[in-house]
């Protein structure tokens, strides 16, 4: 919920009042960067709850508490989708010196529902953050949600100049990288990197349900690299796959297919060319996994790996973060594992391959055990 930098930050772009509709994870998120900056926002949530709590956090002013509102410049709105191009089309009609923009995981479905209900286009864009996280409401919200993290933004084929400059000026006011995509070609994106992604995370995850808790006590980094988006909340997702249905079940007929073919293979296993296709399908993923660009949008980068004890004791992180840091090689990455029980944790260092033998040579010096 609070910024990592106390520094001064850059003036925003983004002219406020800012009204934000939907004062949940992403709209207190939006809240909270935007007040950073030092624009003026207000809150406005269905539930008075949410909006009393990202108050609280400081994502803005709820509109009921300290209201009424000034007339916005800007209409965030941040709802489910399912009730979002209603909300759009209010927002418009309500403000008319306004630009409403909206953030929904899906976007024709969206511009469609304003288009019929009649909204002015012209002060309306589709809006799109690629960020978030597997919990939803305004207590999980973090200002720096969106730093680094891609923001399309979808042009209603009528939005104004002026309209569009208030969609990238959001966008990079919050630190995001903002892409220009219609909402048809947007749709079938996401229902690949995003939406598939979710449903394949589900179905893994419920395939152990029943496990006995022993079982899943031996579990490592893999199953919880591909389930953690399977907590997810329902009550969103099903509002997200059911507005994007038919480009999810056109990727989820190739993975049928994969499927069908995998199996088929693994009955029989010892026939002639099996062990070529399960060696070809797993390269295929291999493929497809070091097409992923680097976090920050760049190219992908192979990183070497270490793994180094951390005792459970407390600044002992902080100590082989600063030790790293005075070695002199720069940390690409850092994933840590704790077994509860377990004395010690796993500091998974990530760096530029050319320096992981110099890195592991000097933390053994410092006393560090390295284990891998
Ligand atoms: N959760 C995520 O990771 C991401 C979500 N999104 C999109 O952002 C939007 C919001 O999602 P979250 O913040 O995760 O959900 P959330 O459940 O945390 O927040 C939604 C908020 O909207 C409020 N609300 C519902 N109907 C309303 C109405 N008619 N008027 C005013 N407020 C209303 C709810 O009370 C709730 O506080 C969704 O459209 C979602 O597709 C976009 C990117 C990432
Ligand atoms: O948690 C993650 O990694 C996500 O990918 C979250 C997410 C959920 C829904 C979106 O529309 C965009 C991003």
């Amino acid at each position: 919920m609070t910024q990592t930098s106390s520094a001064r930050p850059a003036p925003a772009a983004t002219a406020g009042p800012v009204l934000v509709v939907g004062a949940g994870l992403l709209g207190a998120s939006i809240g909270l960067g935007l007040r950073h900056l030092g624009v003026d926002v207000w809150l406005q949530d269905a539930s008075p709850t949410a909006e009393a709590v990202a108050q609280d956090i400081g994502a803005g002013r709820s509109c009921r508490a300290a209201g009424p509102a000034p007339e916005p410049a800007l209409v965030v709105v941040a709802t489910p989708p399912d009730v979002t191009a209603r909300t759009v089309a209010e927002a418009l009609e309500r403000h008319p010196g306004a630009v409403v923009l909206d953030i929904a995981s899906v976007k024709e479905a969206v511009l469609e529902g304003v288009r019929e209900l009649g909204g002015d286009l012209t002060r309306y864009v589709g809006t799109h953050p690629m960020a978030g996280r597997e919990r939803s409401g305004p207590v999980a919200a973090r200002g720096e949600l969106f730093t680094s993290m891609p923001w399309v933004v979808c042009d209603s084929g009528r939005s104004s100049p002026a309209a569009l400059a208030a969609a990238k000026n959001l966008a990079v006011d919050l630190g995001a990288t903002v892409t220009f995509m219609d909402a048809r070609e947007h749709d079938a994106t996401v229902a690949l990197i995003s939406h598939l992604p979710q449903v394949m995370s589900s179905l893994l995850a419920s395939r152990l349900q029943d496990t006995p808790l022993h079982h899943l006590s031996l579990a490592g980094q893999g199953l919880r690299d591909t389930t953690r988006i399977a907590a997810s909340d329902p009550h969103l997702w099903v509002q997200i796959l059911a507005a994007n249905a038919e480009p999810v079940v056109a990727s989820l007929h190739g993975v049928r297919q994969d499927l069908d073919r995998l199996i088929a293979t693994l009955e029989g296993p010892e026939a002639p060319g099996a062990r070529l296709d399960i060696a070809q399908l797993i390269a295929e993923g291999n493929a497809g996994q070091a097409r992923i660009p680097g976090k920050h949008g760049g190219a992908p980068r192979a990183f070497a790996s270490l793994t180094v004890l951390v005792g459970d004791v407390p600044g002992q992180l902080a100590r082989l973060l600063t030790e790293i840091g005075e070695i002199g090689v720069n940390l690409e990455d850092l994933r840590l594992e704790h077994s509860p029980g377990q004395p010690v944790g796993l500091a998974e260092v990530s760096v530029l391959p050319n320096r992981r033998k110099e890195l592991v040579e000097a933390l053994q010096e410092r006393g560090w055990k390295v284990v891998q």
